[in-house]
């Protein structure tokens, strides 16, 4: 294994300069909720396969964060999100050096037909029981501030799948949905 491997193995999510990172890719989520169910998907394939997540992916060129996740949600599991609102920002360093910003939304209705898809198969889960065993590990952290309608900010540093360290602020409380 080389040095540069380990290269924040030992460094705490509290002294990462985040400002001055330029982070390797950007990604989205979005969470959709229907009275006091959230929509999840188990991801079929590409990053965090097998694992249960928000729909989401990664921001393409010339497209916004809000376009993706509406893009993102629609090509997952067929939703569009309506007005969907930003509600969290998430940091991730790895060990390797890739490092990855995320933004995430909120939204309170849709249009669409719910479907599964080559990437994905939906399920709504009850607020009350996200399976965070199922999830990344930094999404227990961060997803119960979410809930609550405050918005958060993680910092994160993983090696590989583990989560070596995280650092989550809450900000405020976001308007409630029209
Ligand atoms: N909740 C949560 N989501 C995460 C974490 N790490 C992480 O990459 N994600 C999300 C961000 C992206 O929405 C998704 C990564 O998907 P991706 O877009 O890079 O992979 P993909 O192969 O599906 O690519 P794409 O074609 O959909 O863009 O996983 C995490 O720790 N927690």
């Amino acid at each position: 294994m080389s040095e540069t491997h380990h290269l924040y193995e030992h460094t705490s999510a509290k002294d990462v300069q985040w400002e001055s990172l330029s982070f390797t890719e950007r990604a989205v989520l979005c969470f959709v909720f229907e009275g006091e169910r959230v929509l999840l998907i188990h991801k079929k394939r590409g990053l965090g396969k097998g694992k249960i997540n928000a729909p989401g992916g990664r921001i393409e060129p010339g497209e916004t964060a809000l376009e993706a996740a509406v893009r993102e949600t629609q090509e997952e599991v067929g939703l569009i999100p309506i007005q969907p609102q930003e509600c969290a920002r998430l940091h991730f360093l790895f060990t390797d050096g890739y490092s990855l910003h995320g933004t995430v939304f909120r939204a309170f209705s849709y249009k669409g037909t719910l479907r599964e898809t080559e990437e994905a198969t939906p399920l709504w889960s009850p607020v009350s029981s996200i399976p965070y065993d199922r999830m990344w590990e930094d999404d227990k952290l961060w997803i119960p501030h979410l809930l609550e309608g405050r918005y958060v900010e993680g910092f994160f540093i993983f090696d590989g799948d583990t989560m070596l360290d995280a650092h989550v602020v809450t900000g405020t409380l976001l308007p409630p949905p029209r």
